[in-house]
């Protein structure tokens, strides 16, 4: 995948309302890069935005022309009618016998090919969802707030699976949270948005060194450092805890 290249001079929604003006970032192939705002910043715009399933704006987005794009939501979005094998051939058929058995095992499902969604739990659902998004072999994969409302130990796990799927394809990553350690424990860069209308307040490069833990001294740091030095931009607006 070439450079991604975001450049959105203005989002209105036909109501008149502004979501977003004069935001722009580049991103390297293979970066991971989390998306931090307050809520109604215009995060999930600026997702389906570069997504391509929202072209009503001023400004361009490059891709690249035949860059594979996935998404992960909140929700896991899976076929009820179907089994985990079944939701995960829909995207890759080739995802079947040892390969498949292999790919589940990535995220601590392995006995899970023929259970239905409705036999997992939420935590479970999502590392199908994940598992999925990542067996498109996507050159792009857009994440919207995909660990939300799970217990912190089941995020923390899919975080270190994610983590694990993306450095074997290294697919470059657009993640959105609204929680500053996260972002912070799995981003090679931060980007804050102001309130909507919004543009990038602070681009900031995580240097810390893999893995970081959530709750490790490291990144507990560099979260205290931000918010002590950018009190207005990130006060009321993140947790600074999971
Ligand atoms: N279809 C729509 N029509 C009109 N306004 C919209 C529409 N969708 C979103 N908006 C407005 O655009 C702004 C940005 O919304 P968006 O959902 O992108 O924010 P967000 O940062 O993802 O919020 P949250 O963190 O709460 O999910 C908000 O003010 C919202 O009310």
């Amino acid at each position: 995948m070439n450079t991604l290249s975001v450049h959105i001079a203005a989002k209105r929604y036909p109501n008149g309302s502004c979501a977003i003006q004069g935001l722009a970032f580049d991103a390297r192939p293979g970066e991971f890069v989390a998306i931090v705002g307050p809520s109604g910043a215009g995060k999930t715009t600026l997702l389906k935005i570069i997504s391509g399933l929202d072209t009503d704006f001023d400004g361009a987005v490059q891709t690249g022309s035949d860059a594979r794009i996935g998404f992960m939501f909140q929700e896991p979005r899976l076929m009820p009618w179907l089994t985990v094998a079944q939701n995960l051939a829909l995207v890759d058929p080739t995802a079947t016998g040892q390969r498949l058995t292999d790919a589940l095992e990535r995220v601590g499902l392995k006995d899970c090919a023929a259970l239905f969604p409705k036999q997992l739990s939420g935590g479970m659902q999502r590392r199908v969802a994940m598992l999925r998004a990542f067996l498109m072999a996507p050159q792009l994969l857009l994440m919207d707030e995909p660990f939300q409302s799970l217990d912190a130990p089941t995020a923390g796990q899919l975080r270190e699976q994610l983590l694990t799927l993306w450095q074997d394809s290294k697919p470059t990553v657009l993640f959105v949270t609204h929680n500053l350690q996260e972002a912070l424990s799995l981003a090679d860069r931060v980007l804050f948005l102001t309130p909507g209308p919004s543009h990038i307040a602070l681009d900031f490069a995580v240097e810390l060194a893999r893995p970081r833990a959530l709750d490790s001294e490291a990144v507990q740091r560099m979260a205290q450092e931000l918010l002590q030095a950018h009190p207005d931009l990130l006060r009321g607006t993140l947790g600074t805890h999971a």
